[in-house]
């Protein structure tokens, strides 16, 4: 049976290290501050937006939530990035995605200055990554590379499968693999015989959004497989991962919920630290 990585204990461990950090600036009367653009209410957003809050909160940062009707133009909510932009309090802003259809979910990411990105998503964050410069990461990937360090998973030199190729996730999760000396498979929609390359795979990281793709005849035994899926279906939460029948073959699992979700959170806190004090020439 394999290991279960546990994404909720890591994430409590990091989001104690942010608090030990925000403490030590608070006594310099520094506080850093995240800034949330949520649009409409779709549920599940709004969802992980309180849960966001509710971490900084505990975490010592400052924060404040820009609830939008989810009718609102795509004007409006350049001109409120705009404001967030020039607002010297703010250290981080995020806006929840997905957006309202009539919004282009590019042109506002581009529109948040690449200073206070705490998601990693601007494409000269992407770029200066993509380089080997330093950027913040987006927070799953940076979450899961966290993990793999903290649950001592080398993966130098490992055959790394990832599945999945959006902005967010599969190619940043592709680069930081490299980047950590991973030989690195990326499969997408147009792969042919998937399993094939996955039963290849010394780690195999599942982010397409189709619960239970990856089941028992894609893993190798002893295989490290990390699960970002994060379907409903009939009011069930479930990954990209036939958990089930790969627990039993894989050598290290991450459950969902409680596994990389709450990761990605916790990055959120750091990344916001990291921006913080780089915007305010603090080490
Ligand atoms: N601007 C962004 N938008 C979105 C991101 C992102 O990183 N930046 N990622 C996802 C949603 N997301 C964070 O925003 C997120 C999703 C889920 C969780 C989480 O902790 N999930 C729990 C289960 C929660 C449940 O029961 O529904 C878990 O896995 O244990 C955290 C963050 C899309 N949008």
């Amino acid at each position: 049976m394999a290991r279960i990585l546990d994404g909720k204990q890591i994430a409590a461990d990091i989001q104690q290290e942010v608090r030990e950090r925000t403490t030590a600036f608070e006594a310099s009367g520094i506080h850093f501050q995240l800034t949330v653009v949520l649009v409409g209410d779709h549920p599940a957003s709004a969802t992980y937006v309180r849960n966001k809050q509710r971490t900084a909160e505990k975490v010592g940062l400052k924060n404040t939530l820009i609830h939008l009707p989810g009718d609102v133009s795509e004007d409006t909510l350049l001109a409120e990035i705009d404001r967030l932009n020039a607002d010297t309090e703010v250290d981080g802003i995020l806006v929840q995605l997905p957006l309202p259809s009539h919004i282009s979910e590019q042109v506002v990411i581009e529109r948040i200055a690449p200073e206070k990105d705490v998601d990693g998503f601007h494409p000269m964050n992407a770029g200066k990554n993509f380089v080997g410069l330093s950027a913040v990461w987006p927070c799953t990937p940076a979450g899961i590379m966290e993990m793999f360090e903290r649950e001592q998973i080398d993966v130098a030199g490992k055959h790394a499968v990832v599945v999945g190729r959006s902005n967010i996730v599969g190619k940043p999760m592709a680069m930081m693999l490299l980047a950590a000396n991973a030989t690195v498979t990326l499969c997408h929609s147009r792969t042919q015989d998937l399993a094939a390359l996955t039963r290849t795979a010394d780690i195999v990281v599942a982010a397409v959004g189709q619960p239970g793709l990856i089941t028992a005849a894609h893993v190798k035994p002893g295989a490290v497989v990390v699960d970002v899926g994060m379907n409903r279906v009939d009011g069930k939460l479930m990954g990209d991962v036939a958990f089930e029948e790969v627990a039993p073959i894989a050598g290290a699992i991450t459950p969902v919920p409680g596994g990389v979700g709450p990761l990605t959170v916790a990055m959120l806190m750091k990344n916001t630290v990291r921006l913080g004090c780089a915007r305010r020439h603090l080490s």
